[in-house]
């Protein structure tokens, strides 16, 4: 499941958990980063929350934080695989591709992309997934939604992707770029206000 920050992509991962569980079907979901549970997601973290000074502006030691953190998750969902019907993730290599991608502007951004996907799929050998779900919701909402939820959560706040609206914007362009080409694996792009009617429709699917 992917999309920019506050797009819905947990809200709708529930959702979708919640139904197919009730029809019956296995469902492992995970979320990364893996906050509290990978040394990894957590220094991301600190970046993201404006600790480490220079580390934060470095797209590279980012997007490696990030990868490492799945790469110690690896095992764990290819066990998934083995035991569930469906495995759902929220945010995966697709998230660290669009954010660096967006993070390195157009002239490299294609070269970002290649990057992320040869270091996570070959070097660190995660899964591909077979299928892509994109969110997609105008920037401007996503960003409205991630603003009110920061602002009622005084314990997590904002962290500074969240705050940087044109990076969320390119992010939200290079997702579009990437659900376009289907990148990898088949995407399918889901409208956020029929989210629950689309459940029904991907339960059959
Ligand atoms: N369809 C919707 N309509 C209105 N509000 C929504 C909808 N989906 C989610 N929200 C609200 O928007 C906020 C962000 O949703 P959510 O946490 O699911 O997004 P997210 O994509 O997982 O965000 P992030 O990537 O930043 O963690 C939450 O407060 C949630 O309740
Ligand atoms: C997994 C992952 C995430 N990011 C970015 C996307 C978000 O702005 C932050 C943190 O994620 P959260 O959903 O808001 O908790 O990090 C990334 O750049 N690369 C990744 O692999």
């Amino acid at each position: 499941m992917e999309g920019i920050d506050g797009a819905g992509k947990r809200t709708l991962v529930d959702g979708l958990t919640s139904r197919w569980r009730d029809a019956g079907r296995r469902v492992t979901t995970m979320a990364f980063p893996r906050y509290g549970e990978s040394v990894h997601a957590d220094i991301a973290a600190e970046a993201l929350h404006g600790a480490h000074g220079d580390l934060r502006s470095s797209s590279y030691a980012m997007a490696m934080l990030f990868a490492l953190d799945r790469a110690g998750a690896a095992r764990d969902i290819r066990t998934a695989l083995g035991e569930s019907d469906v495995v759902l993730l929220d945010r995966y290599v697709a998230s660290n591709a669009a954010y660096t991608a967006a993070r390195c502007g157009q002239d490299a951004a294609g070269d970002a992309v290649e990057w992320v996907a040869e270091l996570e799929f070959h070097r660190f050998a995660l899964p591909v997934p077979d299928h892509h779900l994109l969110i997609d919701v105008p920037a401007e909402v996503a960003m409205g939604r991630a603003a009110a939820r920061g602002d009622a959560d005084a314990t997590r706040g904002r962290d500074l992707y969240e705050r940087d609206n044109n990076l969320q914007r390119d992010v939200d362009a290079v997702y579009r770029q990437l659900a376009q080409i289907n990148w990898l694996s088949p995407w399918w792009v889901l409208d956020a206000n029929l989210a629950p009617s689309l459940a029904d429709d991907l339960l059959t699917a």
